[in-house]
């Protein structure tokens, strides 16, 4: 969508800085400028926009909505409210409520999590129980661990939401499944009777996304209110199964995927801040007879930011790779072809984590970057690794997604020892997994890292069948296994990451001015030199680095960040960040940190007067003895 025709909405761009506000104003600022953005966004994702369209689509989307400090209280409306109804209603049900989200006649939310649970689905209690006489779903919140809790804009602002409970038919428990559940009434707003709503309270980021929780006593709802697309309850009260139980899981492989390319937006945010505002400040005399230098040229500042430059194109990168599995997965799942979905999962359980797990350190490394100044809140760093650290738990807890992808890899392992070919993306597992000597070629470093993955899921296996040996139970060896089930799957996230960013830069490099090619691989030669050396340990074990090698590595890798100097700037300018949507006092694109850092001091509303009235209140008399 056209940044230039979002930022010129009138009473987008706040007059008060956001902090300042109360915890109250805040969420209300917010509707403000999430009513004003909408009426300009309008154009959402549709069925028969290209891949291409509805990649660039929900990129944009991040972006623009990026224009707000925190997110917005409809960030669930179009993250998963609208995309559970297109995956798991029907054709008559997508037909109405597809309308009713995209005309934002009504606002929805995703109520999975619940007080009690949030990882493990299979033990959400809130309870969907099937009336054949009246056909009705019957929602009720037997205990306060059932109660929905985190849901964004469940609080105040969604009047629908898809509420994942269990389904209970004449007694009998059939699993999670997705209804559409009006909660408050479309003309007053009030709660609906038999629902309790409200919000959870302060939270170190999303402090605008009115993140609520929700209770039911024996709420009736209409039989067609379950999402019935991959299951369904007759009339009479037959269920009937989908193909596989996990399909209704399948809007959270989308968001996931969706965080991916998130993460490559907040990371090109915070290091075009951090990187602006290191060319423009100077600090310290190394050279007696010379003015202070940039920070920017000390090799330690380069070594902090060139790296997050680097990785928000890996990120990218793979991103876009995954949306195009993950659209193709989706047309494969609508005709009923189902064989891929594990794949697509087992990389959305990698890629989702480390993506997040990198960006956040390296958001957080952008901000101690900017020494005191990092730490103001009009930078707007604090903020960005607020929302970034978020999705290392939303959507999936890392580990536990990284534990599923364990789950993929081992099976892999054990099937291909037995002869059962690989495929996709865990092929070449396959390969050979001893190296003779270390090979410092991009490539061959690439090919290290599949060789590291390769023996950590053998040998994590091997560990797994000893402790079964010994006579544990497969859930006690997995248990005992799992730090080294998660270093497998990291070890295969990082391959992945890796050899797709390669790929994907090697398909566009021919189309680039042979300059633009030059740094872009430059920085393609950076991220894989900085995890080669980042995981010097590994390579030590399994691929025949030396310490000659190693110099080597880091020799290169100083020169390496030398060559990129000169480019720094204009590849965080590529980033196309407008002032407006940056939002921080130190990345502005005129460079005028300090001018911004006092303008917006001064709107501290402590500095409206010069003497506090606790002087005279308080101060004065404590001062005078007279407390
Ligand atoms: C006005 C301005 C605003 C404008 C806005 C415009 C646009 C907005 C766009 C973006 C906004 C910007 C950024 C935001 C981006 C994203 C953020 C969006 C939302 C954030 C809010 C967060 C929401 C949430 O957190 S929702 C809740 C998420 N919860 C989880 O993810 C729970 C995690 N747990 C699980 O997934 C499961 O419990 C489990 C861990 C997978 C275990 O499941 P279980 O049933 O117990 O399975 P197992 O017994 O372990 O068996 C595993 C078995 O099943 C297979 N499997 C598991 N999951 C899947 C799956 N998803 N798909 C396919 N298969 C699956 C698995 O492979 C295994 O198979 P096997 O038996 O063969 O091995
Ligand atoms: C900012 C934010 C927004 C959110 N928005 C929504 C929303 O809109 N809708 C919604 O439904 N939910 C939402 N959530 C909830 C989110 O999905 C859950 O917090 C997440 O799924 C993690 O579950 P949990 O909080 O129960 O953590 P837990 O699962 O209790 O995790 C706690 C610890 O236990 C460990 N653990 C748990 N299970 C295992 C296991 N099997 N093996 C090993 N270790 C394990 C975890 O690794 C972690 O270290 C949001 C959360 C946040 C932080």
């Amino acid at each position: 969508m056209d940044e230039q025709k979002v930022l010129s909405i009138k009473g987008l761009l706040d007059d008060t800085p956001e902090e300042y506000l109360s915890h109250k104003e805040k969420y209300e600022n917010s509707i403000r400028k999430s009513v004003l953005f909408y009426k300009t966004l309008h154009s959402t994702e549709d069925e028969n926009m290209s891949v291409d369209e509805k990649t660039k689509l929900n990129f944009r989307n991040i972006v623009t909505s990026a224009i707000f400090k925190d997110n917005s209280p409809f960030m669930l409306h179009n993250s998963m409210f609208i995309p559970t109804i297109m995956g798991q209603g029907t054709d008559e049900q997508r037909e109405y409520w597809m309308k009713r989200a995209k005309n934002m006649e009504i606002i929805g939310t995703y109520a999975q999590t619940e007080l009690g649970h949030g990882t493990f689905i299979r033990g959400l209690e809130t309870q969907a129980t099937y009336d054949p006489d009246t056909e009705e779903f019957v929602l009720h919140s037997p205990v306060l661990s059932s109660y929905k809790w985190w849901p964004g804009g469940l609080a105040h602002t969604a009047n629908y939401c898809i509420v994942m409970a269990r389904l209970y038919i004449k007694g009998k428990s059939h699993g999670i499944h997705p209804f559409m559940v009006q909660i408050r009434d479309e003309e007053t707003h009030m709660p609906l009777p038999g629902i309790k709503l409200g919000e959870i309270g302060a939270k170190l980021g999303f402090n605008t996304v009115n993140n609520g929780f929700l209770g039911f006593e024996n709420h009736r709802i209409s039989r067609d209110r379950m999402l019935m697309k991959n299951a369904q309850v007759l009339k009479d009260g037959t269920f009937v199964a989908g193909s596989n139980s996990k399909l209704t899981y399948g809007t959270m492989v989308y968001v996931r995927v969706l965080i991916v390319s998130n993460m490559a937006n907040m990371l090109a945010k915070a290091v075009t801040i951090a990187l602006r505002y290191s060319a423009i400040r100077r600090q310290s005399q190394p050279k007696p007879d010379e003015p202070e230098p940039q920070i920017l040229d000390y090799v330690t500042q380069q070594h902090k930011l060139f790296i997050a430059i680097a990785s928000s194109h890996a990120f990218y990168m793979n991103a876009m790779w995954l949306w195009e599995i993950y659209y193709s997965v989706s047309l494969q799942l609508a005709s009923g072809k189902l064989d891929n979905l594990p794949e697509l999962h087992a990389l959305a359980c990698c890629l989702k984590p480390l993506s997040t797990i990198d960006a956040t350190a390296m958001i957080e490394k952008c901000r101690l970057a900017c020494g005191g100044h990092g730490y103001m809140l009009s930078a707007n760093l604090a903020q960005t690794y607020g929302l970034a650290t978020a999705a290392y738990t939303y959507e999936g807890e890392n580990t536990v997604l990284l534990l599923q992808a364990a789950r993929s890899l081992v099976k892999a392992w054990v099937g291909h020892v037995k002869g059962r070919p690989l495929k996709g993306t865990m092929a070449y597992l396959a390969g050979d997994s001893t190296v003779k000597a270390w090979d410092g070629s991009i490539d061959g470093i690439i090919q290290s890292f599949k060789v590291v993955a390769i023996r950590k899921i053998s040998s994590v296996v091997k560990i797994l069948q000893d402790y079964e040996k010994s006579g544990l139970s497969p859930e006690d060896a997995w248990n005992k296994a799992s730090v080294f089930l998660t270093a497998a799957s990291e070890a295969h996230g990082r391959a992945v990451l890796l050899s797709v960013y390669k790929s994907e830069m090697d398909k566009r490099a021919a189309v680039l001015s042979p300059p633009l090619r030059k740094v872009l691989l430059q920085l393609v030669d950076l991220y894989v030199t900085y995890w080669a050396l980042e995981k010097v340990g590994d390579m030590l074990l399994y691929a025949s680095i030396t310490d000659k090698d190693v110099d080597e590595l880091q020799r290169r890798y100083i020169e390496l960040l030398a060559a990129i100097r000169p480019n720094a700037v204009g590849l965080v300018d590529a980033f196309d960040f407008r002032d407006e949507i940056l939002n921080s006092t130190l990345g502005a694109y005129d460079g005028r940190a300090y001018e911004r850092l006092m303008e917006e001091a001064m709107k501290s509303p402590l500095n409206a007067e010069p003497v506090n009235q606790t002087f005279h209140k308080y101060l004065k008399p404590f001062m005078r003895g007279k407390l």
